[in-house]
């Protein structure tokens, strides 16, 4: 049964994760999950500049990703959470903060993010910062609880075959089921 799974989107700026997250949560009737809403004003200022995170900013965000995890996933609340999950530690750090976790790993051609950087607006990351979100982004390889999707086609049809790996999810093997 994957009914009760709860779905991070990872990948880095610009892979759709607020997007497909967030029509993801609405046909599954889940809460969608903003992970930028737990970055601090400093940490969106020091993007914004132009600068990534610091290690210490990047882990202060992700222990607040945790906690709301380990408190949504213990009340059996399922959400979908959008988050970058650049770094392995980190997403083991929130396999182990929360319960029935899989991860939806959204991966694209460079030019593909960097053209829906570009075109995107309203956003405090800038597109300049997409190089090193590849350069920190550490392989899952291994991870059998991420699954990889192709970002370079329509929404519709990412909806449909994440809505259909969904039907078989949770019978996958997990780190931490
Ligand atoms: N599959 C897609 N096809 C075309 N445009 C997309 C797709 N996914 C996202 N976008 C667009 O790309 C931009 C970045 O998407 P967004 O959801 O903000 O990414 P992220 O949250 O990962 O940074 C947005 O303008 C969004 O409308
Ligand atoms: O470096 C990281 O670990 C963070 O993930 C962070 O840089 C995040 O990706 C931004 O908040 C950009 O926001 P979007 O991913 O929504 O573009």
């Amino acid at each position: 049964m994957s009914a009760r799974l709860t779905l991070i989107i990872m990948g880095v700026a610009g892979s759709g994760k607020s997007t497909v997250g967030q029509l993801l949560a609405t046909k599954l009737g889940y809460p969608f999950v903003e992970g930028d809403d737990f970055h601090s004003i400093e940490a969106k200022a020091l993007m914004a500049s132009g600068t990534p995170l610091t290690s210490t900013l990047r882990q202060q965000w992700v222990d607040r990703l945790a906690a709301m995890l380990a408190d949504t996933t213990a009340q059996g609340q399922p959400c979908v959470l959008s988050y970058s999950g650049l770094i392995a530690s980190q997403r083991q750090q929130l396999r182990q903060a929360g319960q029935h976790i899989r991860f939806i790993y959204l991966q694209g051609p460079a030019e593909v993010l960097a053209m829906r950087l570009a075109e995107r607006s309203g956003h405090y990351m800038p597109a300049s910062l997409l190089q090193s979100q590849l350069d920190s982004m550490q392989s899952s390889s291994g991870e059998t609880d991420v699954q990889p999707f192709s970002i370079d086609q329509p929404v519709k049809l990412l909806i449909q075959q994440i809505l259909l790996w969904l039907t078989f999810a949770a019978d996958l093997p997990s780190d931490n089921p």
